[in-house]
Order: C-alpha cells, then structure tokens, then sequence
C-alpha cells in the first residue's frame, strides 16, 4: 500500500495539461481560462456621471442659479463646455462634459424653464473617473470562469476567450447487481448511484463527463464497454477494484498499473495507471470510496488537466468538538459536518457504503497514518466537501 500523498503524486503525473481553444465569451461560463485576457479599453473610457441631474462648474452652494445650455445622455455626449454659472441636464452613464466638476442630482434642483437653482446638496462629485474599474491593459488571470467574470471581460471587450479543453472522463460503472435509477431491480440487484456523484463533481470542476452504459462481470463485457471510452481524456472505473474474485478491472486487457491499494479509509482498493496508453483511475465500489476518492484523487487529476495550479486539495483546520481514539496505519478520512468556529463534528457511523450520512456531511476530518489519541477542542485537518 501506498500513501495517500504519494497515490496523489502518481495520480497528478499522469494527467496532461490539455491544448487550449478559443470559445465565444457566452460559451465561457465553468471553463478554465488558459492564458491572462487583456482589456481592450478603459472602463469607465470617459468621466460619467453616476447620477441623473445636472453637470456645474465649482463648488456650488444652495440657492445658486445656473443656466441650462445643454444635455448629455448615456450614449450622447454633449459637445460644448460648461462654464461658470452653466448647467447641462445630464443622465447616469453619460459623459460628463468639459468643464463641469460635479453632478447635482436632480432632487436637489428646482427647475424653471432652463434655470435651475440648487434646494440642496448631497456633497458627492457623482461623477466616475475615466478608468476607474480598470485600464486598458489590465489583465485578468486564469481562473474558472465565474458569471461574474465574463461580465468583466465582456466589459473589457474580449470577445472570446482562450480556454483550456474541457477534459473529457468516460465513467464505466462494473458489476452484475447494478441497474440504472428508474430500472426494476431483481431481488438481488441495487441501483447504480455513484456515477452520478462524479458526474457532477466532474462537470462543477469544468471537466465533461460521458457515463457509459454498465460493465457486467465479465471480461468480455469490461473490455467491451472500456472499447466504448474511446476518444476520453481519462477512464474511470467505479466498482470491482478489490480482491473478489469478480474484481476484474485491475486485470483488464491493456491496463497497465501504475498502483494499487492505498492506506486510506475509505478507499483502500483505488488504483492508477493507463489503459491502452490513456489515463485511467479504478475507484473502489462502495459508495462513500468512490466519492471520497473522486474529491481527493479525481478532482485533481481533472484540474490538472484543465491546467490549473491548484490541482491538490489543501487541507483547513477546525477545533474538534469530541475526543477520537488513535488511528491506525490507513488514514482516515471521517464523514463530518462543519459549524460555527469552524469546529467540527464526526458521525458516529463511517461504513462506506453509507450515502444518507455522506449525504449530511460537508467535510471530511482527516486522521493521517497512526494519529495519537485527539481531545475535544484540539486543532484538525479537514477537507471541506
Ligand atoms: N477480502 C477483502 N474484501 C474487501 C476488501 C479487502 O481489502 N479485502 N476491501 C473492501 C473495501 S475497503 C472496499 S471499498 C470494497 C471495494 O471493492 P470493489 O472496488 O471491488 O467494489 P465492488 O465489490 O464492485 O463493490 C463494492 C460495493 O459497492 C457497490 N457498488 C459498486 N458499484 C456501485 C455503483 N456504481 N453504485 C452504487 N453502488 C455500487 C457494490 O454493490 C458493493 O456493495 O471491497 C471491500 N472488500
Ligand atoms: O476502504 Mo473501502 O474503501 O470502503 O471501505
């Protein structure tokens, strides 16, 4: 058994980062940018007003009357000059016109015909300096593309957005007692769940996941549907990892190890390497060990193909809220919710095949190889979920 760093390591070195492609920006959202984006202009490219009223000279006091030469809208400038004792009427987002140093919003003006006398004053310039949300120039760094980021880049007028390629993860669920949700199971039978789990974590993470249909426990049938992953980026196999006699995918055609067997809690069996020259990672079956294996070995190896630098969990910490015997030689990473502090609460059951308990939890408490006893109160790594 290897350790759960090491299995990582592996795990990380045989994914590649995939080549680049550029998409319209409406196609941007969840992808992860592969290269810095520039803005094209200034935002705001000229002062504008941020308030409906009207554009002065000076520092005005109340009761001064100003006459009105002219107005300026959003997407109409007014051309002339404002000098002293001039107005124009003036709307958020336009221009504020030369000459003019603030904008009196239009509550605190009495207008008569085209003279205004200022009632009151909010104290504020209102007015946005040019380039105040950002210059031409300035860049935006790689990051999963959030909607708010393509507002920024739409407003920097990048039009398209160079991204890396969504890497494709063919799911290959293996065993005779599995049917898909909504089938009528034999007695013997249960449905098959964890494929839909990694499904999203996958496609939350930017990458693109193809289920294909069920592997019976043959090898005929594994290397059948292991035909079907053809063109994905990285296999996973969920299921038959283990020492049974109907394990097979560790055995089939073409597979060539790069590990197998952690010293982990759950997921034990996970194993790594290539099929046929292309990535493959074997989670175990039980539930709770797909799923943890998806978050600290899957999820990293399709950020690192995304090319991302954060590719490995990072653990944070939480103040233990009971006491925890000592582990043993695997560590163990604990279903467990999270509350205000953070401090941090193990269930009592851990059996991996529990999904209604991974079901409450948001994190994981790690208990690393041969951990001492721990107290209530003390300081321990968890991994949120
Ligand atoms: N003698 C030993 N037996 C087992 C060991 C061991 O070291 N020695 N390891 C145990 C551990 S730990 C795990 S984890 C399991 C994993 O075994 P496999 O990867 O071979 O998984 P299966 O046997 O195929 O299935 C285990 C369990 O999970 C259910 N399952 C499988 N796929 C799905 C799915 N897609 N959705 C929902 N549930 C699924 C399956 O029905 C089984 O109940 O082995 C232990 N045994
Ligand atoms: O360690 Mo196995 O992964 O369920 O319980």
């Amino acid at each position: 058994m290897i350790s759960v760093e090491d299995a990582l390591a592996r795990c990380l070195a045989l994914a590649q980062v995939l080549p680049p492609e550029t998409v319209p920006l409406a196609q941007g959202a969840g992808r992860w940018m592969a290269v810095p984006a520039t803005a094209r202009r200034d935002q705001p490219p000229f002062p504008a007003s941020a308030m409906d009223g009207y554009a002065v000279a000076g520092d005005p006091a109340v009761g001064d009357s100003f006459l009105v030469v002219g107005e300026a809208g959003a997407g109409h400038a007014f051309a002339g000059t404002i000098g002293p004792g001039e107005a124009a009427r003036i709307f958020t987002g336009a221009p504020v016109p030369e000459g003019a140093t603030r904008v009196v919003i239009q509550e605190d003006v009495r207008r008569e015909g085209d003279r205004i006398t200022l009632t009151g004053a909010d104290g504020g310039a209102n007015i946005r300096p040019r380039g105040q949300d950002f210059r031409a120039g300035d860049s935006l760094a790689p990051r999963l593309l959030r909607p708010n980021d393509l507002a920024l880049l739409a407003a920097m007028n990048v039009a398209q957005v160079t991204v890396t390629r969504r890497p494709v993860v063919a799911l290959v669920a293996t065993g005779d007692e599995l049917v898909m949700p909504g089938e009528e199971p034999g007695p013997d039978q249960i449905i098959a769940s964890n494929g839909f789990a990694l499904k999203a974590m996958i496609e939350a993470e930017g990458g693109l996941a193809r289920m294909l249909p069920i592997a019976r426990d043959t090898e005929a049938e594994l290397e059948t549907v292991l035909g079907l992953a053809e063109g994905a980026d990285l296999i996973v196999t969920i299921g038959g990892a283990s020492v049974g006699d109907h394990d097979l995918v560790g055995r089939a055609a073409g597979f060539a190890a790069d590990f197998w067997k952690v010293a982990m809690r759950p997921g034990k069996p996970l194993m790594a390497g290539r099929l046929n020259g292309v990535p493959m990672l074997g989670l175990p079956g039980n539930p709770v060990s797909a799923i943890v294996c998806g978050h600290l070995f899957l999820l990293p190896m399709v950020r690192a193909m995304l090319g991302r630098p954060d590719a490995a969990p990072v653990p944070r910490e939480a103040r233990l809220t009971v006491d925890l015997p000592a582990n043993g030689p695997r560590a163990h990473y604990m279903r467990a919710r999270l509350a205000a502090g953070p401090a941090i609460s193990p269930f009592d059951r851990q059996d991996s095949a529990l999904l209604s308990i991974l079901g409450q939890a948001d994190a994981l408490l790690i208990r690393p190889v041969d951990a001492p006893p721990c107290r209530a109160g003390d300081t321990v790594p968890y991994l949120p979920l």
